[in-house]
């Protein structure tokens, strides 16, 4: 938290979906677990706290039997030592990245969260705590309760709890029962101006984009990313003009007509 708020960061975002990890079948099948290959855990690896913990564990660890290598095993380990911080043949040959990887194994889950721990949080940092993760407006109201400034309902893409209902279908009950105590943002499934012009509708304040900046920056990196985000401001921008809107606050409460599936009423505030 240090670190975030040194790097200049201006909320601390709390998950709750994720303090395991759901079963995933595309991941699956694709045998994609890339924690377990030392893989987009940086930020991890470059923490003072984490590194000690790792340091422990290395020091604590008695000396094991070398198991048989098999070729799974061995590109395992090419994986981590690459991944890992520091020189490759140097990674190859110390028990710190693989004990990284188990370390990271360790405290990334953490099923046992409670309520509780929020104050816990709060005692720690000045900066706005958003949980990200809500879907229940009982759930809203306990975490108004608990003094959170924020909250973000999303299904972590669906990628968590299959069957689970939609974040937009979720996010009207949310938005009543905080009565406008605090921002309520989504997530899940946002990937053009529509998309945004309807969570504004059903009450959100803001919304997040997940997986579309992520294909911005596999297609054309940081420029990428800029490229996604422009383009769906400004198809919100448009779709805000033609459903006769003049800013984004006024899309709160468009109306709605449920379909098959969300979509927007005609202009309806052109008519004096
Ligand atoms: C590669 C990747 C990594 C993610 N890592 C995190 C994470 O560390 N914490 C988190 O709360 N959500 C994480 N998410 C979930 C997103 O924040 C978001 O909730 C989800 O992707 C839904 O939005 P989307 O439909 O726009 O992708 C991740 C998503 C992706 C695709």
């Amino acid at each position: 938290m240090a670190r975030a708020e040194a790097a200049g960061c201006e909320a601390l975002v709390v998950t709750l979906d994720t303090t395991m990890l759901g079963w995933r079948t595309r991941d699956l099948d694709l045998g994609s677990l890339p924690f377990a290959r030392g893989q987009g855990i940086a930020q991890y690896t470059s923490d003072p706290v984490f590194r000690r913990l790792v340091a422990d564990r290395v020091a604590a660890a008695p000396p094991a039997p070398s198991p048989r290598p098999t070729p799974a095993a061995v590109r395992a380990l090419l994986d981590v030592s690459r991944a890992h911080p520091g020189r490759f043949v140097d990674n190859l040959r110390s028990p710190v990245p693989r004990a990284a990887v188990q370390t990271f194994l360790d405290v990334y889950s953490r099923p046992t969260l409670t309520w509780a721990d929020l104050a816990w949080l709060r005692e720690r940092t000045r900066l706005p705590i958003v949980l990200k993760g809500v879907l229940h407006p009982d759930d809203a109201r306990l975490a108004v309760d608990h003094g959170v400034d924020g909250l973000v309902v999303s299904t972590h893409g669906g990628r968590q709890v299959d069957g689970s209902v939609g974040a937009a279908e979720a996010l009207p009950d949310v938005v009543a029962a905080v009565a406008g105590r605090v921002p309520v943002l989504l997530d899940s499934g946002v990937r053009g101006g529509a998309d945004v012009v309807k969570a504004l509708a059903l009450g959100a304040a803001a919304v997040l984009l997940g997986r579309p900046y992520v294909y911005g920056l596999a297609v054309d990196g940081a420029r990428g990313v800029q490229q996604v985000v422009e383009d769906v401001l400004a198809e919100a921008d448009l779709t805000l003009g033609l459903v006769g809107c003049r800013s984004a606050r006024e899309a709160s409460g468009l109306p709605l007509r449920r379909t098959s599936r969300s979509v927007i009423e005609p202009p309806h505030r052109l008519s004096t």
